[in-house]
């Protein structure tokens, strides 16, 4: 195995349909503009579908699952079983993603990629098994060469299905206890910005535990302050989720899926793809901002504005299947709404 890959440079948006589109939309029956982001949101669809149709009827979500050895120094809500416990959940259809991939007719993927509670094979759960956790970055890097590269490839799988199954539309969602300190790590040495700016709730802390999560991560950050690559950040600081993700986001943009990003955890990822190539960033779509209070940095970090803003803390691909309605609506209106011409309506 080999990082190479991640070098193979992103496909391009088509230029010449992004015109198109937007000409249409001004000749649609509305004054111009009067549909805000809905009409740049359809503009920018058919220009990464390279299509004067776009469409997102057609939507894969994979959710990556792992467990964090930084889950020892207490820094969740939650106990660390519940991924594992998750991951069944997932598949036996009473999460919330279950939930929502199910009433958008997506396609839902659930990967694991190591729990220390291993629920074992379940039906639709794909097994990537890396090890039953990553090392506490407190202590020593999160992960081994061998291991970032197997979680990247991993990622890179999912996205290969999508496109074998003519996915329009990428989803990636994350389940692990203690991510939110493995994604504020990663964030804080991305950004160089200081953990308390990063660090939240997550699951449910609460302001002493917000204040215990901090000094952990200055304790994380200091041991490896000589991390200076995104890769080696995402070695050292991440887990097997987030790198899963930001190999699935970079397969997604060679490939040329357009992807929508979800909350704190993915979007930390998608910086940390944006940073290992910055022409990803053409190809991600932000659905929300969530509760978790370092979200708005990593969104910042990357010039985003999402659509939505709902208080949202759960992860899992949650914030993004939510925004697919929005999605779809803004298609419909693109390609279904009468010109002034057709409709025989007067112009300015
Ligand atoms: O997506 C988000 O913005 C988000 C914000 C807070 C928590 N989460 C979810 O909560 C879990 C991590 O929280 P914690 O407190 O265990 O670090 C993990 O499974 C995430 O999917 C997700
Ligand atoms: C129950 C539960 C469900 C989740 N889904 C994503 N993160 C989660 C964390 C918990 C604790």
């Amino acid at each position: 195995m080999s990082l190479d890959w991640l070098s193979t440079p992103c496909a391009q948006p088509d230029g010449t349909q992004l015109e198109v589109a937007a000409a249409r939309q001004m000749q649609l029956t509305k004054p111009p503009g009067s549909l805000g982001q809905l009409e740049a949101l359809a503009i920018e669809l058919a220009s990464l579908q390279h299509t004067s149709t776009p469409a997102v009827d057609r939507v894969w979500i994979s959710v990556f699952a792992a467990d964090h050895g930084v889950a020892e120094e207490n820094v969740s809500a939650y106990p660390q079983v519940v991924t594992g416990e998750m991951v069944r959940n997932f598949a036996t259809g009473g999460a919330a993603i279950s939930v929502l991939a199910r009433t958008l007719g997506a396609n839902l993927e659930v990967v694991n990629l190591g729990t220390v509670n291993d629920p074992g094979e379940i039906p639709g759960v794909r097994r990537a098994i890396i090890a039953s956790s990553t090392a506490n970055f407190c202590v020593e890097p999160a992960m081994t060469s061998e291991q970032l590269e197997k979680a990247l490839a991993f990622g890179a799988d999912s996205v290969r299905a999508a496109k074998k199954a003519n996915a329009q539309l990428f989803i990636g969602g994350e389940m692990g206890i203690a991510n939110t300190t493995a994604a504020a790590a990663l964030a804080s040495a991305l950004l160089e910005e200081p953990p308390s700016c990063l660090a939240g709730a997550g699951t449910g802390l609460d302001s002493a535990g917000i204040q215990h999560k901090v000094s952990v991560l200055e304790r994380a950050l200091a041991k490896h302050a000589n991390a200076n690559t995104p890769l080696e950040q995402l070695r050292c600081l991440g887990g097997f989720e987030i790198a899963a993700l930001a190999g699935a986001f970079i397969a997604a943009a060679q490939a040329g899926l357009p992807i929508l990003v979800d909350g704190f955890i993915t979007t930390t990822a998608a910086l940390t793809a944006v940073r290992i190539q910055p022409d990803v960033r053409k190809w991600l779509l932000f659905a929300h901002r969530s509760k978790e209070h370092g979200h708005a940095r990593v969104l910042n970090g990357l010039n985003a504005e999402p659509l939505l803003d709902l208080n949202m803390r759960l992860g899992e691909a949650s914030g993004a299947a939510t925004a697919v309605p929005l999605l779809r609506l803004a298609c419909a209106l693109h390609n279904g709404m009468a010109t002034f011409e057709q409709a025989g309506v007067s112009t300015a």
